[in-house]
């Protein structure tokens, strides 16, 4: 069996359309959606990431304004320019781009930006009304995973989904709204005894971890989705998964590939929570 590629460009390329025509149908009613990006530092990866959500506001029609520090960059400076875009109200979407420099306190940061300018999903209030059942952000990488699966026609309803990474912004969230839409959810971490064998229970699988190669074909059952999160810059420069594709395709249903998956998808629901914002809701449905 060779699985169904899940094309994330493609989709991406398909829902930023729609994007797009939503954000002109807001323009002509006076309002501009608008992003602001803060960005510490000269991590090259975070200044890449920065351009690839840069320049999908610009196609989509919405305004980017980013907002480049050095890494000298003091907390409270930064704490007083958040302040300054949430008391904005032409700026509708905030998102400081992480990894964070260590003397500045990440936590204290996504705890500054204002709840409904929250688009990145980040803060504990849109965590916590998430996890209540409220409407909320959610956070970019886990909805962009969901979407990708109701493309593909996988319903999570009643099936096991395996979430391996227990991140506050991918793997906890995510599992969340699999077991909202009904899954069955185990999650999986770096202490987890005997991960194999409870991986190859998942209909759907979830490869959260960061670890190039870690999901071999002994982790898959046969016929599951598996969506890989992993973003892994190898020595030769190129983009890695923490799925070993060619092996894993031969097994699974479907399969995202990296690059072309997941990231495309990340950076789509971005400017979903900014236009959805720029509506004055937190969610685009409707
Ligand atoms: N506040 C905050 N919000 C984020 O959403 C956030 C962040 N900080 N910090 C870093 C991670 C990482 N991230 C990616 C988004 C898109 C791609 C992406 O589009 N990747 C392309 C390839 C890009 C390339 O080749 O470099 C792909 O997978 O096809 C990757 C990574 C968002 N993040």
């Amino acid at each position: 069996m060779t699985a169904t590629l899940i094309n994330g460009k493609q989709i991406a390329t398909q829902l930023r359309s729609e994007l797009a025509e939503q954000v002109t149908e807001l323009v002509s009613k006076g309002v501009q959606p608008s992003l602001a990006v803060i960005l510490v530092g000269d991590d090259p990866a975070s200044h890449s990431y920065v351009r690839g959500k840069e320049k999908a506001c610009e196609k989509a029609g919405i305004l980017s304004i980013v907002k480049r520090h050095p890494s000298s960059l003091k907390e409270d400076e930064l704490l007083a320019e958040i302040d300054t875009l949430n008391e904005d109200s032409s700026v509708h979407g905030i998102l400081v781009q992480m990894p964070l420099p260590d003397h500045i306190s990440e936590n204290a940061v996504l705890e500054r930006i204002a709840v409904d300018k929250d688009v990145d999903g980040f803060h504990p209030v849109n965590a916590g009304r998430l996890i209540t059942g409220k409407d909320s952000f959610k956070p970019c990488t886990p909805l962009g995973i969901m979407k990708m699966l109701e493309f593909s026609g996988v319903e999570p309803k009643g099936k096991h989904a395996v979430v391996v990474g227990r991140s506050h912004l991918v793997g906890k969230p995510v599992g969340q709204l699999l077991l909202n839409q009904d899954a069955t959810v185990t999650y999986c971490h770096s202490k987890t005894n005997d991960l194999a064998s409870i991986t190859r229970q998942a209909d759907i699988l979830i490869a959260a971890v960061g670890r190039v190669n870690m999901i071999g074909v002994e982790h898959v059952k046969p016929g599951a989705a598996v969506i890989d999160v992993g973003i892994n810059r190898l020595d030769n420069g190129k983009l890695s998964g923490d799925v070993q594709f060619d092996e894993v395709q031969e097994r699974a249903g479907w399969i995202t590939p990296v690059p072309g998956g997941v990231g495309p998808m990340t950076i789509t629901m971005l400017l979903y929570n900014t236009v959805a914002a720029a509506r004055g809701k937190m969610s685009n449905e409707s």
